[in-house]
């Protein structure tokens, strides 16, 4: 059976307040799109530690991608499914992709597993800005990414992200950690049983 590993959300404030320095003096975001359900709490309070004094918060866009289903016995545990499925998505309509167009973006998950959900949003976001920058007039300017997650598994990985960004050190992870199945505190259906297993696991 697999490892499981509890995370409280103090752990998770602690994290994204440990790595928010380096992402204001590397990263430079000027805004973060968060990869729903798992980014959403990061990103969140990642904001208040990338906002600096005199200047408003930076937005936060969200996407929804869904590639892990309950598959098996254990509850917690999911499975990887076959493909990525796009639950929501920024309209290339409106002016919300052309809002990319010339940024430094900052893409935020909680967790890089097999990487194929970060390869699919840097491709797909890629693709969308190069079309809206083309629409707007504005040839070849595009978004510069980079990536945040909590939690990196050392692992082998399906998906690949570009080479700039992790030659330029573009993708940061507060914590790597093994093939461990990590469960966050926001899936908890009982927060106290959750935290008591975090605790028995620093103990
Ligand atoms: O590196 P990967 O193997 O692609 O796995 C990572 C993805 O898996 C989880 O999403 P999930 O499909 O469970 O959707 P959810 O965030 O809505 O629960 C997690 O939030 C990441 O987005
Ligand atoms: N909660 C959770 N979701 C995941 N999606 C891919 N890997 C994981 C994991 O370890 N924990």
């Amino acid at each position: 059976m697999v490892e499981k590993v509890y995370v409280t959300y103090n752990q998770v404030h602690k994290l994204c307040q440990a790595s928010a320095d380096h992402m204001l003096n590397e990263f430079k975001p000027n805004l973060m799109i968060a990869i729903g359900g798992g980014g959403y709490v990061p990103a969140r309070i990642l904001r208040s530690f990338l906002r600096k004094p005199g200047s408003p918060n930076i937005p936060i866009q969200a996407i929804g991608l869904s590639l892990y289903e309950q598959l098996g016995t254990d509850p917690q545990v999911e499975q990887p499914g076959k493909k990525v499925t796009r639950t929501q998505w920024l309209d290339l309509s409106s002016l919300e992709m052309a809002n990319l167009i010339g940024k430094n973006v900052l893409i935020v998950d909680e967790v890089d597993d097999t990487r194929t959900t970060l390869e699919y949003a840097v491709k797909e976001l890629e693709k969308d800005v190069a079309t809206a920058a083309k629409q707007a007039g504005r040839g070849d300017e595009r978004a510069t990414f980079s990536i945040f997650v909590l939690h990196n598994k050392d692992k082998e990985k399906k998906g690949h992200l570009p080479e700039d960004m992790m030659n330029e050190g573009r993708y940061l992870a507060a914590r790597t950690v093994g093939d461990v199945w990590i469960n966050y505190p926001w899936e908890a259906t009982d927060i106290e049983e959750h935290d008591k297993m975090a605790e028995k696991q620093t103990t």
